[in-house]
């Protein structure tokens, strides 16, 4: 917790000092106010006093709950202060961290705790500090300085609070053994009703088309009655804390006043009246002393779900991305679009075999390099290295002549245009969707956006929809066909005028004729590009310069469509399987 303190700004420092001032402005009015009370009794038992003098007392002990009041307000107001701007910088700093992971930390953490991590968890830390700060540096003060003032008063007394203070002690030692391993429970249990929420949403169609609606609320019912039941043990379990502390501070008034009766009811006359106003004012700073250790439980019923959360958000911000950035900017002079996988082995972080094994293979500019292979061959993971989603195990991938470790992450994703398995577009308009972020050479035009689109063959229903370009998208393109979507998040990867552009199965979705002007206009509109093209269907890649062939994670052949179809009885296989042989003839 303590190492989260470091994130908090210098102004939020600044408004912590002054909340402090406030807090010890609010505990001494606090304690002055039963001295004014003592003084009162005083008056009104002692002959000779007047009303101004009681009114006098009266209205400065009135001054002092007001006072204590307004300074209760400026620390909530000053506590909320900090716990807003901590909540905002932590979020930034969240996010800002999870944009620097590789797909091997999203996965480790898994992106349903990455969300509670970046919301729930730092809000369980504001709760802390909006209470902390009004209570976890009042408690001990108002404490500390209430028993100053009762200390050498009668041993009686001083003894009953003693009694009081260990009863509490031990009541509160008791719920909180109980009840904090549940508290700290929480956070993991809200990471996994978030997780089956998500999926639920996410697949809603699949989960409606197979009547599987049971079997899901099902699974919802699993964690959230396990975070429900864990909740109320926790919270059962705090619910004897109030009553025993109210029964407390009762009980000590009662224990006061009883032991305060039998004493003044000893002393002599001279003396009951002062006894009786030193008992007036212990039984308050007792009561005060009790209302200490009331403060301190309810911080310490937020305290361990706070701390998990705390050392949660630690977890995140001190994990450093396992893709580190290289230093250069350029690859070797003279070398563009060239891409090389020299003898490439891959291993999937905590999987247990290597995935690719020894892959081999190059394409130069302007050229178009297809990998074929069966489902979970290794295709996507092949191109997935080029960008450094994952760094190759062993082995080396080359981009223009350089190991892409060296290169700066930016420097080069710049060179590069993916289109992914899954097409992914942003809420925002077709035109913000196209142009989207940053190729390091300034903003795309509107007619390189326009030209992408011609050339990703989008043209025609862009123009169709209502405002064309400015047509708005919904979050995800569900506003879109599967077809469209994927033909968008194309012109995307054109619009960036790449050295590379790698597409993974982005063919797919498309139809036969688009399929061949699509790739004709790539032919046409891009023939300086390096093209990677991942793909099911021979149609799509047998005009291609060079197949690689993979099975098994090894690459079992490369070369043309016709020196395959001599040699590569995988790359046959597949083939037959597709054309009949006339037409592959
Ligand atoms: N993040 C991951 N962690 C662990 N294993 C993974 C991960 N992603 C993929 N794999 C495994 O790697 C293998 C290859 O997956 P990959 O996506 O590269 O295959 P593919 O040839 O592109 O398949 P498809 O044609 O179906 O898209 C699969 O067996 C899969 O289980």
């Amino acid at each position: 917790m303590t190492k989260l303190l470091r994130y908090l700004r210098s102004r939020e420092w600044a408004v912590a000092v002054l909340a402090l001032a406030f807090i010890v402005v609010q505990v001494w009015l606090d304690l002055k106010s039963p001295e004014y009370m003592a003084e009162i009794t005083r008056l009104v038992q002692v002959e000779g006093s007047t009303m101004p003098e009681i009114l006098t007392a009266g209205g400065k002990m009135l001054a002092c709950s007001l006072g204590s009041l307004l300074a209760a307000v400026a620390t909530a107001v000053c506590s909320s202060f900090i716990a807003a701007g901590f909540g905002g910088t932590m979020r930034a700093k969240m996010f800002h961290k999870v944009q620097s992971f590789s797909m091997e930390e999203i996965g480790r953490f898994s992106t349903p705790s990455l969300i509670t991590r970046s919301t729930n968890d730092v809000m369980q830390v504001q709760m802390l500090i909006v209470l902390g700060l009004q209570m976890l540096i009042k408690a001990p003060i108002t404490a500390a300085w209430a028993i100053t003032k009762i200390a050498g008063k009668r041993w009686e007394w001083t003894a009953a609070t003693g009694v009081a203070i260990l009863v509490l002690l031990a009541v509160v030692g008791i719920c909180l053994l109980i009840a904090t391993p549940r508290f700290r429970r929480m956070q993991r249990l809200t990471d996994d009703l978030n997780r089956v929420s998500r999926e639920n949403l996410s697949g809603l169609s699949v989960v409606r088309a197979y009547n599987a609606e049971a079997y899901q609320q099902d699974r919802f019912d699993v964690v959230n009655d396990t975070l429900t039941n864990n909740q109320l043990v926790a919270y059962r379990t705090m619910v004897f804390l109030m009553p025993t502390i109210q029964a407390t501070m009762s009980g000590l008034s009662l224990a006061i006043y009883w032991i305060g009766a039998a004493v003044i009811n000893s002393a002599l006359m001279a003396d009951k009246i002062a006894l009786f106003s030193d008992m007036m004012v212990f039984s308050q700073y007792a009561i005060m002393v009790v209302m200490a250790f009331m403060m301190l439980v309810m911080i310490f019923m937020i305290l361990p779900r706070a701390q998990v959360a705390a050392s949660r958000i630690n977890e995140v911000l001190d994990t450093e991305a396992s893709i580190e950035d290289g230093a250069l900017e350029q690859g070797k002079p003279g070398q563009t679009g060239e891409i090389e996988f020299r003898d490439v082995t891959f291993r999937y972080p905590d999987a247990e075999g290597s995935m690719l094994r020894h892959v081999s293979f190059s394409a130069h500019r302007g050229e178009t390099v297809a990998l074929i292979g069966s489902t979970g061959s290794g295709k996507s993971t092949v191109i997935n290295l080029i960008p450094r989603f994952y760094d190759a195990t062993w082995g080396e991938v080359l981009v223009d002549g350089v190991n892409v470790r060296e290169y700066t992450t930016r420097a080069l994703r710049n060179k590069i245009g993916y289109v992914s398995q899954r097409a992914t577009l942003f809420g925002g308009t077709v035109s913000s969707n196209i142009a989207y972020g940053d190729n390091g050479r300034g903003p795309v035009t509107d007619s390189d956006v326009e030209a992408a689109v011609g050339a990703a063959q989008a043209a025609e229903f862009v123009e169709k929809m209502e405002g064309a370009y400015q047509a708005q998208i919904a979050q995800g393109g569900t506003n879109l066909s599967g077809g469209q979507r994927q033909r968008l998040s194309i012109a995307r990867a054109i619009a960036r005028k790449p050295e590379i552009l790698i597409f993974d199965d982005s063919f797919s979705a498309l139809d036969y004729k688009t399929d061949r002007v699509l790739r004709d206009a790539l032919d046409r509109e891009c023939a300086d590009t390096t093209r990677i093209i991942v793909a099911q269907r021979i149609g799509t890649i047998r005009d291609a310069d060079r197949i690689v062939v993979l099975e098994d994670g090894r690459v079992v052949g490369q070369g043309t469509h016709e020196e395959l179809m001599r040699d590569c009885e995988t790359y046959q296989q597949i083939a037959l399987s597709q054309l009949s042989e006339e037409e592959l003839a």
